[in-house]
């Protein structure tokens, strides 16, 4: 056999799945529709999205805990954990989505093929977590602070392992302190301390967050911290791969336990290992521009329309560098990144 008699063989077998599988689809949604008319399913009722599988969603209905396995209506497409939703259970303990909310906002991460894919929706805060050690260069802050701006999403600094910090802060404390200048949270935490997670817990509440930083710097150690009913972890992902489900890819949204202290409110975390390694490849010139928050008011006030802050006169970014406006290492850091764009 030759091989494109092969492929052509293996393109109808694919073929034919795919028309089976949206005959399935097509057979479920008519059955569907015909549950819902004849009222099998019960009122419509909001829930949000904790974890999803293709077609399949584990909803957890608004003031309960416990999650509702719930399908797709056919024509709904693209559900994140995380969504809200409406959805109407059905008499076997399982439910059905009908719709889905607008979303506040949109984490997105490029699939296998370098498309922006959707992989989690509503959050209200990007936290990135550096450490001690590893030792953060300002560099790394300032790509993870403009991979955060891009998506709307307001981002926190969490300097992790403070009980290795010298005891007057060294030059952390300082790179911190300008960070805190230019308007962003930073909050300090160490999992090795009692109380060491205080300050996070009140950043955490009454939102949902995602963790994201480098390897190292202790996002695995807060989380469990953060979620000490480690049962419920566990058991969630081994329900999922006695499934053989792909649970390294899968977004999982967890809510908490108010703070130890009883002084914090409970909040919600979306977390996979997708999420956690969230970069800044998909960006364009322009974008990390407008990432660095104090560039922006600067931005179009440039001689030339397409200036791109290189040697340009009249560039404004320039010159609020040279007044100390902008700090140097941050145009540096803007640089820098420009610069690593050309190359990929
Ligand atoms: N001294 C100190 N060590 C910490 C603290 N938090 C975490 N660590 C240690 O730092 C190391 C890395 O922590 P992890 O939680 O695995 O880091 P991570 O960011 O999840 O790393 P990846 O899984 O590689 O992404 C572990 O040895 C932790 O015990 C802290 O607050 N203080
Ligand atoms: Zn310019």
């Amino acid at each position: 056999m030759n091989k494109r008699k092969l492929s052509r063989q293996q393109r109808w077998r694919v073929e034919k799945i795919q028309a089976e599988r949206a005959k399935r689809a097509e057979k479920r949604g008519e059955q569907d529709a015909d549950k819902l008319a004849a009222g099998e399913y019960g009122p419509e009722q909001p829930g949000r999205v904790i974890a999803h599988f293709g077609r399949t969603l584990d909803v957890r209905p608004e003031g309960d805990s416990t999650p509702v396995r719930c399908h797709l209506r056919a024509n709904l497409e693209g559900l994140v954990t995380g969504d809200r939703v409406i959805w109407r259970a059905g008499q076997d303990g399982s439910g059905v989505v009908v719709a889905r909310g607008e979303r506040g906002s949109v984490l997105e991460r490029p699939d296998a093929r370098g498309q922006l894919k959707p992989v989690a929706a509503n959050i209200d805060q990007i936290l990135i977590v550096f450490a001690v050690e590893p030792e953060p260069h300002a560099n790394l802050i300032d790509r993870y602070l403009v991979a955060a701006e891009a998506t709307g999403i307001a981002p926190v600094l969490v300097l992790n392992k403070v009980d290795l910090l010298p005891e007057n802060g060294g030059e952390l404390r300082a790179l911190l302190d300008r960070y805190a200048a230019l308007g962003y949270p930073v909050v300090t935490t160490s999992t090795a301390r009692d109380g060491g997670l205080d300050a996070l817990h009140q950043r955490l509440a009454d939102r949902t967050s995602v963790f994201v930083g480098q390897s190292g710097v202790g996002k695995s150690s807060l989380i469990d911290r953060l979620l000490p009913d480690e049962d419920l972890r566990i058991g969630a992902l081994s329900e999922d791969s006695r499934k053989g489900r792909h649970t390294t890819t899968t977004a999982r949204l967890y809510r908490f336990a108010p703070s130890d202290r009883g002084d914090a409110e409970a909040g919600e975390l979306i977390d996979s290992p997708g999420i956690r390694e969230f970069g800044l490849i998909h960006l364009d010139e322009v974008q990390v521009a407008e990432g660095f928050i104090e560039f922006r008011d600067l931005l179009g006030r440039c001689r030339f329309r397409d200036c791109r802050h290189r040697q340009e006169p009249g560039c404004a970014l320039l010159a609020a560098v040279e007044s100390g406006e902008i700090h140097a290492d941050r145009f540096a850091s803007y640089r820098r990144i420009v610069d690593s764009l050309d190359e990929t």
